[in-house]
């Protein structure tokens, strides 16, 4: 299982849960969020892939802050469609893109099946912002997938959760990367490095 820690935005911070060397680092580029990212490009682990996150963004925007932050992965946070996604695989073909979906009770797992496009699909829970919402959905809605695609389960997860991931996990192999961001914070966009440090220790673990 994989880590992502999303919304940096911090320098001194990245650089300290950067040490931590977690699989994925998520920079969000969004205005409108209070993790959004504004500084200089940033250095990071080289055992740690740089995901920028957009809502809604224009093909330049996105192309140019891939450039300009060498991202490895673009995750589309939005209501972006799969035709979106096929043109940004044109101009960046190395880069993975991962779409996210809003979960709720109704959710129906052929919407992901229109992602063609799209590496993976990150599921994260409903609410009233695009993302950040800090709020779980229900799991057992994943007991019913049975499609191929890797999934990224993301929305509210929490220090305590991981003892539940490791179990849903064993049902749901696609699912290869837990995404992780307001639950570890002392503020938007601050992360709390002990926790996160702590959390990478228990997922390694299982690992051994
Ligand atoms: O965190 C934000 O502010 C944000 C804003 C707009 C789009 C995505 C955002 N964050 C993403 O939301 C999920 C879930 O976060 P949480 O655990 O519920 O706080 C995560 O994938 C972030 O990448």
């Amino acid at each position: 299982m994989k880590l992502k820690v999303c919304g940096m935005k911090y320098r001194e911070n990245i650089e300290a849960v950067s040490a931590l060397k977690p699989d994925y680092l998520g920079f969000i580029f969004y205005a409108n969020s209070l993790r959004n990212y504004e500084d200089k490009p940033i250095e990071t682990s080289p055992k740690t892939k740089k995901v920028g996150v957009f809502v809604n963004a224009s093909l330049d925007e996105i192309l140019e802050k891939t450039k300009t932050h060498q991202l490895k992965v673009i995750q589309l946070h939005g209501d972006e469609s799969d035709d979106f996604c096929a043109k940004l695989k044109q101009f960046q073909p190395e880069v993975e893109i991962w779409k996210a979906l809003p979960v709720d009770e109704s959710f129906d797992f052929e919407a992901m099946n229109i992602y063609q496009n799209a590496d993976a699909i990150l599921l994260d829970t409903k609410g009233g912002n695009y993302g950040g919402n800090g709020k779980k959905f229900d799991w057992t809605i994943l007991e019913k997938y049975q499609l191929d695609k890797d999934i990224i389960l993301s929305g509210g997860i929490s220090p305590d959760d991981w003892f539940e991931i490791q179990n849903l996990s064993k049902k749901i192999p696609q699912i290869k990367t837990i995404d992780i961001n307001s639950k570890f914070e002392l503020s938007p966009g601050l992360k709390d490095v002990e926790m996160v440090k702590e959390f990478l220790n228990e997922m390694k673990v299982k690992k051994q």
